[in-house]
């Protein structure tokens, strides 16, 4: 396989900014089909908004995203909206709709693919099933997002970021405010689905642990830009301050000894 078609995501040359602050400049990233990326980096490095730009929720002032080959910033709205429908996403707080059941939350994109053709015992079925490898009991289908733990809610988000079957997942912070026996179940869960599913997860953390426990890589972001990406290995060797602290202070040494 050549890179081009190894690689799901590719950003050339990136540049973000707000008004006068400039958030990535001449930011490159490859992201390889099947792999768990994490992205981490200090507080306001861009993790966020990198994501956000390159599910297209934030127009960068230059360079290019490319995901499955599709140049995402100006290919024609049908091809945009192809690739769309391959991807899943799991923002921060979980974004449910707080007036829908979870079940009616997963069953959402489902109704908006209308060119699938469901009728509504096929999204009745496919959102239960989604509710199932989330790792949520059939009881929680009816209940409203406010009646859910941190940790359910998270996993209803996970629910309806799978419902349409993606080929990739992209997870903002998905272990944050979750204690951590939560959080390392969580991150099992996303170890599981990977696996079974064959997705490609760009995950943005702060969590040590889940970088240890599910990613293949690391993509650290400073400076504007991807200064490091590797293994968890060749991120101990990266010889730059903030990456030495983040890799090598007293809650990392915690974590690699656990891992
Ligand atoms: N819509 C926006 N308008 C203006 N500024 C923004 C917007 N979105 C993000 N920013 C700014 O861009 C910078 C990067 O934000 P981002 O949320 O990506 O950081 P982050 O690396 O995810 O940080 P954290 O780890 O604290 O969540 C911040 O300074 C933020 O204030």
């Amino acid at each position: 396989m050549s890179g081009a078609a190894q690689n799901i995501i590719e950003v050339r040359g990136l540049r973000t900014q707000f008004g006068a602050q400039v958030v990535h400049d001449g930011l490159d990233l490859d992201v390889r089909r099947g792999e768990v990326l994490g992205v981490v980096g200090g507080s306001g490095t861009g993790k966020s908004v990198l994501l956000r730009t390159i599910i297209g929720l934030n127009r960068p002032a230059a360079g290019s995203v490319r995901v499955l080959g599709v140049d995402m910033l100006r290919a024609p709205r049908a091809e945009r909206a192809r690739v769309e429908r391959s991807w899943g996403v799991l923002f921060q707080n979980g974004a449910l709709f707080s007036s829908l059941t979870v079940q009616q939350n997963v069953e959402a994109p489902l109704r908006e693919a209308r060119d699938l053709g469901l009728d509504d015992a096929d999204i009745a079925e496919l959102a239960r099933l989604r509710i199932a490898m989330a790792g949520l009991a059939p009881g929680a289908a009816a209940k409203m997002p406010a009646e859910l733990s941190g940790g359910m809610r998270k996993r209803a988000g996970l629910a309806r970021a799978l419902a349409l079957d993606p080929q990739i997942l992209f997870l903002d912070e998905p272990t944050a405010g979750l204690d951590p026996i939560g959080a390392a179940a969580f991150d099992q869960l996303i170890g599981r689905l990977q696996r079974a599913l064959g997705l490609t997860v760009f995950m943005v953390t702060h969590d040590l642990d889940s970088l240890n426990a599910v990613c293949d890589r690391i993509a650290v972001l400073a400076e504007r830009r991807v200064l490091a990406v590797g293994t968890m290995e060749e991120m101990l060797a990266v010889d730059h301050p903030w990456v030495r602290e983040y890799f090598h202070g007293p809650r990392a040494r915690a974590a690699l000894r656990a891992g």
